[in-house]
């Protein structure tokens, strides 16, 4: 009984000591409000990578001089600071430009479309947008845009950059936000002649913000017009990378198209094997649990989303069939029960990752022990 009394008030001391941690928070909240307002003021971005290492390299030395483990106390600031960029990116934005720029977002009902025109205005430029229903209203729009960002499915892009050029100003921006680079880049190039840069937004519509997303962007003329959008990425706290339209093209082959088909080739594979996912979870270790919400998030997704995606262009239809040739090469070792031949083409591959595997070993630990210290 003395015992659960002791135990009692040191549980006390403990809510005690997270109530303060929790006031503390409260008070860094405020804080945080003021620095969005300057930054407001002096056009500075969200995301200050710089003060994030420097913040991150002192505390976890504070914490070490206190005996607190250094890599939790970096996880605990990390997240400290990100919740303090979702707090600057909720409502009001620096602007890149003194006077607000009018932007027209073409497919701008859809998750990107919104999710930036949301973005373009709380930085004060004016947003407008464009969909099936309010094709009309282009004509009326057109001679007041500095720049047109399409972002419809890329099935429907060159045809909607076709469509729609004819109307603008010659020195209005033209750009398009869709996966892949090379063609819809040409076909601005063709259709427009004023200022064309494409760009490439590399995460989904449901972001919570933009801080610490990448915006690939590719020019195609007169790109330093549209200086202003990059340098509002970095703003919004966005990594900025330049890059050729032809090498993101290659690379997104694989990371688009082959990812999505062996994720749907696993999802595919567990309903013919008539395995349910939460069967699957009760006997899943925290990494087979990883990967399954890997395979498992597609799913909560738009089949014609992934369908466009995939199938985007010959290019990637290709590699897919170059990828189940390829297979069907291991599919021998596996007929012929040949062991050695698995523990050669894995020491092969080893070779070929070189340090990255002990790198990825390193980053995908990380990503399970937290997935399994929250979910499991
Ligand atoms: O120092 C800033 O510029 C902040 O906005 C504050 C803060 C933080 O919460 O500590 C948040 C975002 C930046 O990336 C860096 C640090």
């Amino acid at each position: 009984m003395a015992d659960q009394k002791h135990l009692k008030k040191q549980r006390e001391q403990i809510d005690d000591i997270d109530n303060q941690i929790l006031d503390l928070l409260q008070q860094r909240n405020r804080v945080v409000q003021e620095v969005i307002q300057t930054k407001v003021e002096k056009q500075l971005p969200v995301f200050v990578a710089g003060r994030e290492e420097e913040k991150t390299n002192a505390f976890r030395k504070k914490a070490e001089e206190r005996g607190i483990d250094p890599n939790w106390a970096e996880d605990f600031l990390r997240m400290v600071m990100a919740s303090s960029r979702a707090a600057q990116s909720a409502k009001t934005f620096p602007r890149s430009t003194k006077e607000p720029k009018h932007v027209l977002y073409v497919g701008g009902e859809g998750g990107m479309g919104a999710l930036y025109r949301k973005f373009t205005e709380n930085s004060g430029h004016i947003a407008y947008s464009i969909d099936k229903g309010n094709w009309y209203q282009l004509e009326e729009m057109a001679p007041k845009l500095d720049m047109v960002i399409v972002t419809v499915p890329i099935r429907v892009t060159e045809d909607v950059i076709r469509r729609l050029s004819p109307k603008l100003k010659p020195d209005t921006i033209l750009a398009d936000f869709t996966s892949n680079k090379s063609e819809p880049l040409k076909a601005m190039l063709d259709a427009h002649s004023g200022p064309v840069v494409g760009l490439h937004p590399m995460h989904g519509p449901s972001v919570p913000n933009l801080s610490k997303q990448l915006m690939v962007f590719c020019s195609g003329r007169e790109s330093e017009k549209a200086d202003w959008f990059k340098e509002q990425c970095r703003l919004w706290g966005m990594r900025v990378i330049d890059a050729e339209p032809e090498k993101h093209d290659h690379v997104m082959n694989l990371v688009q198209g082959l990812r999505h088909f062996v994720a749907l080739l696993h999802g595919s594979f567990m309903k013919e094997y008539d395995l349910n996912p939460e069967e699957m979870l009760e006997y899943s270790s925290p990494i087979y649990r990883a990967e399954l919400m890997m395979t498992g998030r597609i799913f909560a997704q738009d089949a014609e989303l992934y369908a466009d995606i995939v199938f985007a262009n010959k290019e990637r239809r290709e590699l897919l069939l170059t990828f189940f040739n390829h297979q069907k090469k291991l599919m021998e070792m596996v007929e012929k029960d040949d062991k050695s031949g698995f523990i050669k083409e894995f020491e092969s591959v080893t070779d070929f990752f070189g340090s990255f595997a002990s790198q990825a070993l390193k980053e995908s630990g990380y990503l399970i022990n937290r997935l399994a210290d929250r979910f499991s």
